[in-house]
């Protein structure tokens, strides 16, 4: 597979700014309240890359949703950009893990369909999407329906159609989990280049240490037994990155710490200590 990687100026970011305030998330279950964290708190800068690591079952994924706001925070305030989230909006991209174009839409009329929803032109839409597409390697294939594409491909054009417009957080749930180990390091390198050029703030959900480590500015590894951020930690790596900046001694160091972190918690969740 080729991908031509593109990278255009580095504009200075305006926005971004994600404040999440004593966040509290339960849910019903069976009659009984379920707390899946207490008093979550943070700050992500415009522009920053963070990744959220740690144990199934924390909480990593209700985080995204209550930024997104497709669940409703217990307690607790979501501020993006100072505005105060009280729904789901296209301030706020989402990129799930199980490819989710539509169907019945080729690949050119999936990225293009938030930009008709919200009003724009035709010949804006069309102009925005094709560049788009050419950043990802996707244009020739811009009349081909999701079941024709790669996994891959289908994620890529599920990053454009979440990036094309314009979102001040790109929210990205295990966007590469499904995705075979070369394809995955090359949709790493895409997402890269990508986000260097259009810096939107992104917040990152994934299992994988040394992907949070070759993407992120910053990692939040969470624990269970309360759902809480156990650590906010700087990646000690500068940019921009290559692959074998992950395999270096100080990445190396770096990735046993988190892996420990993790594995207190993994034990805690199954009730080993
Ligand atoms: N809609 C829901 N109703 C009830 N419980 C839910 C709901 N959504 C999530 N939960 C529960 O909240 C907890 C946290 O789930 P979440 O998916 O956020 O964890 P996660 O860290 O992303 O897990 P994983 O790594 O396995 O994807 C789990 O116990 C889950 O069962």
């Amino acid at each position: 597979m080729m991908i031509e990687l593109v990278e255009t100026s580095v504009t200075a970011p305006v926005k971004g700014l994600v404040e999440v305030e004593n966040l509290s998330v339960s849910f019903k279950r069976r009659g009984q309240t379920v707390h899946v964290f207490d008093t979550v708190n943070f700050k992500i800068k415009p522009g920053e890359f963070v990744c959220l690591l740690g144990p199934s079952g924390c909480g990593k994924s209700t985080i995204l949703n209550a930024i997104a706001h497709f669940v409703k925070p217990t307690q607790g305030h979501v501020f993006v950009d100072k505005r105060h989230v009280t729904s789901p909006g296209a301030d706020r991209g989402f990129v799930f893990q199980q490819y989710s174009l539509l169907p019945w839409k080729t690949t050119f009329q999936n990225v293009e369909f938030g930009l008709k929803v919200r009003g724009v032109s035709k010949a804006q839409r069309t102009a925005l999407v094709n560049d788009y597409l050419n950043r990802v390697g996707l244009y020739k294939h811009r009349n081909s329906y999701p079941h024709q594409l790669s996994g891959g491909m289908q994620q890529r054009a599920s990053i454009i159609r979440a990036l094309v417009n314009s979102p001040s957080v790109l929210l990205m749930d295990e966007p590469f989990a499904a995705l075979d180990a070369q394809t995955r390091h090359m949709m790493q390198e895409l997402l890269m280049a990508i986000w260097n050029d259009v810096k939107s703030t992104v917040i990152f959900v994934t299992h994988d240490i040394e992907e949070a480590i070759f993407l992120s500015d910053r990692i939040f590894v969470m624990g269970v037994n309360p759902g809480r951020i156990k650590a906010e930690l700087t990646v000690p790596l500068q940019r921009p990155r290559t692959p074998e900046m992950t395999v270096s001694p100080e990445a190396i160091r770096f990735n046993r710490q988190i892996f420990d972190l993790i594995r207190e918690e993994t034990l805690k969740s199954m009730e080993l200590t």
